[in-house]
């Protein structure tokens, strides 16, 4: 049987597109990105990994069980951890912890997070797991890809790092983790009747992480 995250990227095949192969990420993969859009980018995704961790949070009050709360709670910290390489970057560039964490989000992070925080508390942990989705296995279908384009992971490449990060067999687990969470979560709560509300989480969080990628593209805030 289809996964049911396979089902959702296969009916929303269009928006999925335009995230995974956004100019932002053309840019990363063969180094044309400019160093400024890599810069906000990544200031707005320290902001937007701590909403995220709040989102997973949600995950562990709304779990059906223990293994789930186990589950989401080390999600949470996984996503808190992953917020000292981005500080660790910032300093190398001068931007200390203080000036990051001082930084308005820009509207694209507060769309996104905000959103995805929504669809937990609104819904159930189900609702919750499919508007995460597109960020944690998007990221690895880029990594992946970026990796095996040639001039990824080339040493001339300024991002080589980036996508070694997400291509890498670490994050891939994480990637293949959340799949699993999604059919358990699957076999627990999915009807007919529910999968076009399903859908539609997932088609918004898609457009909203193209949105994302656009931020920092334009420099926006
Ligand atoms: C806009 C945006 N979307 C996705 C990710 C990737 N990401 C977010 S949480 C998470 C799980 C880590 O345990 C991963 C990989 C990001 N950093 N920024």
């Amino acid at each position: 049987m289809t996964s049911l995250f396979e089902r959702l990227k296969s009916d929303a095949a269009a928006d999925w597109d335009a995230y995974v192969r956004h100019p932002f990420v053309l840019g990363l993969g063969d180094g044309t990105l400019s160093r400024p859009s890599f810069q906000h980018y990544l200031v707005q995704d320290y902001l937007f990994l701590i909403e995220f961790a709040r989102a997973y949070a949600i995950g562990v009050y709304k779990a059906p069980n223990a293994l789930e709360m186990r589950k989401a709670s080390a999600g949470m910290h996984a996503i808190l951890d992953e917020t000292s390489l981005h500080l660790k970057l910032c300093a190398e560039w001068g931007l200390s912890q203080e000036a990051v964490e001082s930084t308005a989000e820009a509207r694209a992070t507060i769309a996104y997070t905000r959103f995805v925080q929504e669809a937990g508390l609104r819904g159930d942990m189900l609702d919750l797991v499919v508007a995460l989705s597109p960020c944690v296995v998007g990221y690895a279908e880029i990594g992946t890809d970026l990796a095996a384009a040639g001039t990824g992971l080339d040493g001339a490449n300024p991002y080589a790092a980036w996508i070694r990060e997400y291509a890498g067999e670490g994050y891939q687990g994480v990637a293949e983790a959340s799949l699993a969470q999604i059919d358990r979560l699957a076999a627990l709560y999915l009807t007919q009747a529910r999968y076009p509300r399903l859908l539609e989480i997932f088609r918004q969080a898609v457009r909203l992480e193209a949105d994302f990628w656009q931020m920092g593209l334009d420099l926006a805030d």
